[in-house]
């Protein structure tokens, strides 16, 4: 089985899109609706994650995930108080549900109904969308970053959302029909949201909002489709442990189906599903920019026995061209992170040259 490692940019056209990895293997959705006979052990194999019990699950823990209200950020009575937990939030959990998030109910419904017809269509009609090898737009499986990795029990839908100067639409799925625009609403509503967040963030960090206003310029949506895995699935992953390279991402739970769950403090956390909230992560590169005080927190994805799991993630990153550097607070404060080139950032995460390290140990100033 091979992996098709990112190419890179051919120089001219240097853009997120060509940094993808992808595995060409068979359709997980397609696998898990074979009859349960021919699910053999064999199939399953690659799947099996013997790591997956490492560490406990405490599932009393998941109301303590943060709650933030962008209406009482937005509110001056409010602000300072809602700014705290925020700051709360980031260094304590690099999670948080965003309530009062303003994205409008009927453009939240027509994404997460389109995103539900899409992975309903026949599989035929879906390749249409295939992956090119290094290119994170496209219908395929989740990417791995080694040969020896364990594969991920899900399906994936990338679109390159924005800036809109650079995305091309004709490559965004044209079925269901009304797809295209419901991802282009959302897409647009999210940017709104990430530019709030990333302002706010910037107050809680005391710096100039014009500091990270260029660090979400750059959108990619990832469509996740977790099927049922009738066979083992307690020893099976949606999604292995990471963490996210991007500025900030911003989920959506389509579907309500429990599967996310967050490393906090060496043991797992489940985050309930809120119909009334998206999700909001710390990723890597705010992490690097906040010098280690905001964390891009590791974590992975469970799968059900017979409930299939939907999921939105949209990926707000900068520029390939820029580079992010820690803000450090005091000058005692010890440098964790070295300025770090994005685009050469892109590569390493996006890479399966990672020695077992993360790509944000490779960010840290060395000897740390
Ligand atoms: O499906 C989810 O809940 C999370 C997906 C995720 O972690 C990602 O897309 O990076
Ligand atoms: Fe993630």
């Amino acid at each position: 089985m091979e992996v098709e490692a990112a190419s890179g940019g051919s120089g001219s056209e240097r853009s997120w899109l060509k940094l993808g990895s992808t595995l060409p293997v068979r359709n997980v959705q397609a696998l898990a609706s074979s009859a349960p006979d021919e699910l053999t052990t064999d199939k399953i194999e690659r799947y099996i994650q013997p790591d997956i019990d490492a560490h406990p699950v405490l599932v009393e823990r998941s109301d303590d995930v943060p709650v933030i209200d962008l209406g009482k950020l937005l509110n001056p009575e409010t602000g300072e108080t809602e700014s705290a937990k925020l700051k709360f939030a980031c260094e304590e959990w690099g999670f948080f549900q965003l309530v009062n998030h303003g994205v409008p109910d009927e453009v939240i419904a027509g994404v997460k109904r389109d995103t539900e017809k899409f992975f309903e269509l026949p599989l035929e009609v879906k390749r249409v969308y295939a992956q090119r090898p290094g290119d994170l737009q496209g219908y395929g499986q989740a990417y791995v970053q080694s040969h020896d990795q364990k594969l991920d029990w899900g399906d994936l839908l990338g679109v390159y959302t924005q800036p809109p100067q650079a995305r091309d639409m004709s490559y965004w799925p044209s079925q269901p029909h009304t797809f295209r625009n419901s991802i282009e609403e959302y897409s647009s509503e999210l940017m709104k949201v990430a530019d709030s967040v990333a302002t706010f963030i910037a107050k809680t960090l005391d710096v100039d909002p014009e500091l990270v206003a260029d660090k979400n310029v750059v959108q990619i949506l990832r469509m996740s489709y977790y099927p049922q895995c009738p066979s083992t699935p307690e020893k099976v992953l949606g999604f292995s442990p990471h963490s996210d390279g991007s500025f900030l991402t911003i989920l959506l739970e389509v579907n309500s189906v429990q599967g996310l769950q967050i490393r906090w403090n060496g043991v797992w956390i489940p985050v309930k599903p809120r119909r009334d909230a998206l999700l909001v992560n710390v990723g890597d590169l705010l992490e690097i920019m906040t010098n280690g005080r905001y964390k891009s927190i590791e974590h992975r994805v469970t799968i059900n026995a017979h409930k299939e799991r939907l999921s939105i993630s949209a990926f707000h990153v900068p520029n390939l061209d820029g580079v992010i550097s820690p803000i450090l607070g005091t000058m005692e404060e010890k440098v964790l992170y070295k300025t770090t080139n994005v685009e050469e950032y892109a590569r390493l995460y996006m890479s399966s040259k990672l020695d077992g390290k993360t790509a944000l140990d490779h960010a840290k100033v060395s000897g740390i």
